[in-house]
């Protein structure tokens, strides 16, 4: 079968050891080093001029680190515009270095410094945040979750909030964070970080812009193994793959001019215990949406008319007829297994039935659970498992709160584990392949939180594995697909009547 290999945006996102080397770097090619934190300083003052070209009052809160240096310095470049400005220092430590020479410099300007206090009110429009950046230790004690409390609760009362690098209680390796500042833009200095796009960190960050400070000219000039060395993930970039414009040039599944239905593959998905009906039928309609050249829906008899008037060009074949089985099986098949399995006789007695047939595989849903029960499970190859955190909580073995605060490593050790690519549910989802690639795609989409989101991804999951080379590719665009038209469908049908099955209708 030919196939048409769509190209990736991707940016690297990296680790806080990677941007240490990086700065390592920077610095080592800096006569003078503290001129980097100047710089940073400078787009900070950049940046508030372009989005609060108004704003007269700021109010900056700095740590004793360098993320509160850059604040220092920020306070100094918006006293010299003759702004108001108050700095708040929350810092519990002594100032050395950067931080120390940062903090004199603001002092001798006639910078107003005080102690940070809880109950003073906020005199600022725009409220810096400069507490701490990718030197936190977390989780946060109760004074700095003060802190961040009341950063949120000026933001609350109107004032808009800037994030120096990484808003303070953001893990800059995981995006976990328990109390945080919610800002409505980060500045990241030098990379973006894996905290940046990655669980609760890809909301905390409001808007993400970086400033690379010299350091991209400085990866370009790295050679490509030694800069790969430095990214643990990629980023499908959003600005760019979700760009309306961008897709467009991207589109997922591309029909050839000299097109048949055999081009473009044949998705058999299997599920449907009583009651659960819908998620199979949604499977379905979401591969026979996405492209796929064939699908087929192997389920329970009771479900299949109601599959064939919603879906007529789906194939429904009841499992308990004796040939179902070789009706919906082609040899080029792609199997969709989970979507309402369920956790019954049936379900089981499907499952290794499923899995004997030895065809590539979206593992979903009760399919999952299933596969939990097996204490040595190999998957077909080709195949790609889709969890949520409490299924890969089940898979691994680990707390959710484990996965949560891990979700890199622990997707991961599941494609290691099963020998197949994993995409790991959550606001933006982690992919990666037994290889050792990761990315990240996709942002919070609201919109998504409901039953029967799972089950649409998944048969569209079936619809690209069989339209594209390798599973890891088949997957990263079935996240971002999906992901990108449930932002279209948020904004055109608002998210509470919106329905899973909807975003099917803005995959164009
Ligand atoms: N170095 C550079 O090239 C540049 C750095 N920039 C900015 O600097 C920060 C990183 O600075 P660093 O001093 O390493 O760390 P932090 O400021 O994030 O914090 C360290 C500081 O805070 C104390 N601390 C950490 N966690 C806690 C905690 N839970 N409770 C109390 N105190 C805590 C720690 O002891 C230190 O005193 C980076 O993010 C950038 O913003 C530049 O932008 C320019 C280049
Ligand atoms: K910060």
């Amino acid at each position: 079968m030919i196939k048409h290999i769509g190209s990736f945006v991707a940016q690297p996102v990296f680790t806080v050891a990677a941007i240490r080397q990086i700065e390592k770097r920077l610095f080592a090619a800096e006569r003078d080093p503290f001129a980097v934190m100047q710089r940073a300083a400078q787009m900070l003052f950049k940046h508030i001029a372009i989005n609060w070209p108004d704003s007269q009052h700021f109010v900056i809160v700095v740590g004793g680190g360098n993320n509160g240096g850059d604040g220092l310095l920020l306070a100094r470049l918006l006293k010299q515009a003759e702004l108001n400005v108050l700095v708040l220092d929350c810092a519990t430590t002594e100032r050395r270095g950067d931080a120390l020479k940062a903090f004199d410099l603001a002092l001798a300007d006639g910078v107003d410094i005080e102690p940070f206090d809880a109950l003073r009110v906020c005199v600022g429009s725009v409220v810096v945040d400069g507490v701490l950046g990718i030197g936190a230790r977390l989780p946060l004690d109760d004074v700095l979750c003060s802190v961040v409390d009341w950063i949120n609760r000026a933001k609350r009362a109107g004032a808009s909030v800037m994030a120096i690098d990484l808003p303070t209680g953001v893990d800059a390796d995981t995006g976990y964070a328990q109390a945080y500042v919610a800002a409505d833009i980060t500045l990241s200095m030098v990379q973006p970080k894996i905290g940046h796009v990655l669980g609760v960190g890809s909301i905390a960050s409001g808007r993400l812009v970086n400033e690379s400070l010299g350091s991209n000219a400085l990866l370009s000039a790295m050679s490509e193994e030694d800069r790969s060395s430095l990214a643990v993930a990629s980023f499908s970039e959003q600005i760019d793959w979700f760009d309306v414009a961008q897709l467009a040039k991207h589109k997922p599944c591309p029909r050839f001019a000299d097109s048949h239905k055999g081009r473009y593959g044949h998705v058999a998905v299997f599920g449907g215990d009583h009651g659960y009906g819908g998620a199979a039928i949604m499977a379905s309609e979401a591969a026979a949406k996405s492209g796929a050249g064939t699908v087929a829906l192997m389920t329970r008899g009771e479900h299949v008319a109601a599959s064939l008037v919603r879906n007529p060009n789906v194939m429904a074949f009841d499992l308990a007829h004796e040939r179902a089985m070789s009706l919906g099986i082609r040899k080029d098949t792609v199997v969709v297994l989970g979507p309402g399995l369920g956790r019954e006789e049936w379900g089981e007695a499907l499952f290794h039935r499923v899995m004997a047939l030895s065809l590539p595989l979206v593992l979903d849903a009760d399919g999952l659970f299933w596969l939990a029960q097996l204490s040595d499970a190999s998957l077909p190859e080709g195949s790609v498992i889709t969890p949520h955190l409490g299924e890969a909580a089940r898979l691994l073995g680990w707390r959710i709160d484990d996965i949560n605060r891990s979700p890199i490593e622990a997707s991961a050790a599941l494609a290691k584990q099963y020998a197949c690519v994993v995409v790991l549910k959550g606001l933006a989802s982690v992919i990666a392949n037994p290889q050792g690639q990761v990315y990240i795609a996709g942002k919070s989409e609201p919109v998504l939180s409901k039953g029967g989101s799972g089950d649409v991804l998944s048969g569209m999951l079936g619809a690209t594995l069989a339209y594209y080379k390798t599973p890891l590719e088949a997957a990263l665009m079935a996240v971002s697909w999906h992901n990108y038209a449930a932002g279209e469908m948020a904004g055109k049908r608002g998210v509470h009547r919106a329905q899973p099955y909807d975003v099917l209708e803005y995959l164009d």
